[in-house]
């Protein structure tokens, strides 16, 4: 399956289809977490604002079989197999933390997240592979260590604060972050280009310094947008708007410059989703979808509409070893 074949929407309905105590070539289930997608900086909270979404990515860890991983869903037969696979990576980076044996476990990841798109696949996988290694060899608790060693793997811990705890996340700089529940009266919408982005790449392009007014004016909109997001208050379409990293980004992806345009235009509130390409839009009102459908349509490029939840929970130990 490649990723064009398939929707993300279809995808995740097969990936919450799972059935994850099934044995496999007589190998059975040892633990499974679930991770699910996010959406990181929501316009002027670059590298600090970050939100869940019921996208799901699903770990599960079995007896070892012919490879060490083996991906399916979005992503399936372009992702490593071996121990080079981000999600065995952070298994072997949380056993070195807590100072355990790397267990010798095969790993089958079933993903509805697209990659390279700015819905965290990375750091899906990254979060997965450290909660998968809690589950099989313990440690501590909290989320203190699973952020710090996903930044580490990811470089910025928007993306990875969300995936851990669900919800809305403000990141702080010196580490940790904080957590509300988003307005359960608003939809995510996410317009997901055919087209990818590696965000490695799209950092890449951000200017090193930015004046004083700039840097000013976004955190007065970073509040906005997460007080908004929070339903403190009204979410504005201005308030989202960011000049520190969309863009130059938008300069460089045609399409998603075009939807981010039309929508604010619109008066919808809607913001670069991560690194891009994809576009998250938040309507306050579920009639307003047309709105955001007349934008897609209006531009060049091929466009999935995923009409989203947020996720609450965060990541999720569905299956863990009894103790002995
Ligand atoms: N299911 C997965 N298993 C292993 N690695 C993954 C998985 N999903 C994503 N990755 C890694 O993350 C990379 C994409 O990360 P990135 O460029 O940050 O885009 P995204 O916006 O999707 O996070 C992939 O090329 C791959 O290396
Ligand atoms: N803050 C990061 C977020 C990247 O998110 P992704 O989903 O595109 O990996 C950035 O803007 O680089």
């Amino acid at each position: 399956m490649t990723e064009a074949d398939h929707t993300v929407a279809t995808v995740a309905d097969t990936v919450r289809a799972v059935d994850i105590d099934a044995d496999l070539d007589g190998r059975s289930v040892i633990a499974v977490v679930e991770v699910p997608a996010t959406s990181a900086n929501l316009g002027p909270g670059y590298d600090a604002l970050g939100v869940a979404l019921d996208v799901p990515m699903l770990a599960v860890a079995r007896e070892p079989g012919p490879q060490r991983v083996t991906s399916h869903g979005l992503g399936a037969g372009e992702l490593p197999t071996g121990e080079d696979n981000l999600v065995w990576r952070a298994v072997v980076a949380w056993c070195e933390r807590v100072g355990a044996a790397v267990p010798d476990v095969s790993i089958d990841v079933h993903s509805a997240i697209p990659l390279e798109r700015g819905m965290g696949s990375s750091s899906a996988a990254a979060v997965a592979g450290l909660a998968l290694g809690r589950a099989l060899v313990g440690g501590p608790g909290g989320n203190a260590d699973v952020l710090e060693l996903a930044t580490q793997l990811e470089g910025h811990p928007d993306n990875a604060a969300a995936a851990i705890a669900g919800g809305l996340v403000a990141c702080l700089p010196e580490g940790g972050f904080q957590r509300v529940t988003p307005d359960p009266g608003l939809v995510p919408v996410l317009l997901i280009p055919t087209t990818r982005q590696n965000t490695g790449h799209a950092r890449g392009v951000l200017p090193v310094e930015v004046p004083l007014q700039v840097a000013a004016a976004n955190g007065a909109r970073a509040v906005a947008t997460f007080a908004g997001l929070a339903g403190l208050l009204p979410l504005r379409a201005d308030a989202m708007v960011d000049e520190l990293h969309e863009p130059p980004r938008l300069a460089i992806m045609t399409t998603s410059g075009q939807l981010v345009a039309g929508l604010r235009d619109a008066g919808v509130p809607a913001a670069l989703s991560g690194a891009g390409p994809s576009v998250l839009a938040l309507l306050d009102d579920p009639s307003r979808l047309t709105l955001v459908t007349d934008v897609v349509d209006a531009v060049d490029g091929a466009v999935e509409v995923l009409v989203a939840r947020w996720n609450l929970a965060g990541a999720r130990v569905l299956r863990a070893p009894v103790p002995a």
